[in-house]
């Protein structure tokens, strides 16, 4: 049987004199230049699901998801959720079939797992994704603070917008967190599941329209009763990202790509995803965030951590140069560059 054009990958060509003589490929033209773009919804145990929308690429066929393993050419590079790829080979989305990825475009953000004892390394877990959702509930179990500073330093690393998604507001009003949380100023949606109803969706789902969203949480905080409002067919589309194995997503330890009906966005859900590495994030990614007070640093001693006794920003604030948010600000962002270190990583 003869190979399409679009079957030869990388090494094909490395290895195959040039048909048309001896005049190299040219740099600038991109291999595979008829492969299809996919999204990574799914990888389980070196296999990757990738969705292919209808249409691209000149192709006719409808949506479907792709299973693919990665080509040769690739090398050890990481592929994980959210990535953009391009495929070659089979690409039908059959039950048998099997694509190869043979590119994987340039990350706009990458979010990144800590590192902990069983896994020195510090991988990535999402790509591509533009918002974190941090789900906690207001009771039952009680908010961690703590844990809600690491994920928005997370988030500020990774170059995505954090959103607070408060749950269980029919157990405890929102106000007292809120209180914690206003100098942040991150927005927030408050929710909660009321006598068949559920408060907070259509604030959720206005927040989520047209972007790449992660939830992340503690166990029991509700993430899989938002999941399971929000995408209708959750279980569904999880099980078919998992056909491969058969493994739902309560026994998936990997991150799962679910679009939104209506294809308003995308939801990641991260069932294993409770703690971040944050030891190698810089003080100027998380000033960054706080524009009012970065121009306070100027009058900073060389190298200030910004949380010593000579750091200027206490003088920047006290004299009014930050606005009257100034002190609180500040305060806040001492509380998340503390939150990068110490405490066990399930904090
Ligand atoms: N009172 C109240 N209970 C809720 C609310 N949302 C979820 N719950 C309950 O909280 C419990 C935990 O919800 P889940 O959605 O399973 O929580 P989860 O975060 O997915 O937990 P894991 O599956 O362990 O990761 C369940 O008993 C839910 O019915 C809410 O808004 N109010
Ligand atoms: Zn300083």
């Amino acid at each position: 049987m003869s190979r399409a054009a679009s079957d030869y990958d990388e090494s094909d060509v490395r290895i195959r004199p040039n048909r048309r003589g001896s005049r190299p490929r040219s740099k600038n033209r991109p291999a595979h230049e008829d492969a299809l773009p996919g999204m990574v919804l799914g990888v389980d145990r070196g296999r990757y699901h990738v969705r292919v929308a209808a249409g691209v690429g000149g192709d006719t066929r409808g949506e479907r998801i792709v299973t693919a393993m990665r080509a040769r050419e690739l090398g050890r590079k990481g592929i994980v959720v959210g990535d953009r790829v391009a495929l070659v080979g089979d690409t039908g989305g059959g039950p048998d079939a099997l694509a190869r990825i043979v590119r994987v475009e340039p990350r706009t953000s990458v979010l990144r797992r800590t590192a902990d004892d069983t896994d020195p390394v510090e991988r990535v877990i999402v790509a591509n994704a533009d918002q974190l959702c941090v789900v906690v509930a207001l009771a039952d179990p009680a908010p961690t603070p703590r844990l809600v500073d690491r994920c928005l330093v997370a988030a500020y690393d990774a170059g995505m917008d954090p959103l607070l998604v408060l749950t269980k507001s029919d157990l405890t009003p929102p106000d007292d967190f809120l209180a914690t949380y206003a100098p942040l100023e991150v927005p927030v949606v408050v929710t909660a599941t009321t006598g068949g109803g559920f408060s907070g969706l259509d604030d959720l789902r206005d927040r989520l329209r047209g972007r790449v969203s992660v939830l992340v949480g503690h166990s029991g905080v509700g993430k899989s009763t938002l999941v399971n409002a929000l995408v209708p067919d959750a279980l569904r589309a999880t099980g078919r990202v998992n056909a491969v194995t058969g493994r739902g997503r309560h026994t998936s330890s990997s991150a799962i790509a679910l679009e939104l009906p209506d294809a308003e966005g995308w939801v990641v859900d991260t069932p294993g995803v409770r703690s971040f590495g944050l030891a190698h994030v810089s003080v100027d990614r998380i000033i960054d965030h706080f524009p009012d007070l970065a121009a306070g640093t100027a009058e900073c001693p060389r190298g200030c951590t910004h949380d010593e006794p000579d750091c200027a920003l206490d003088a920047y604030v006290s004299s009014g140069a930050a606005g009257p948010a100034g002190p609180a600000r500040l305060e806040s962002l001492r509380r998340l560059l503390r939150a990068r270190s110490g405490g066990s990583p399930e904090d």
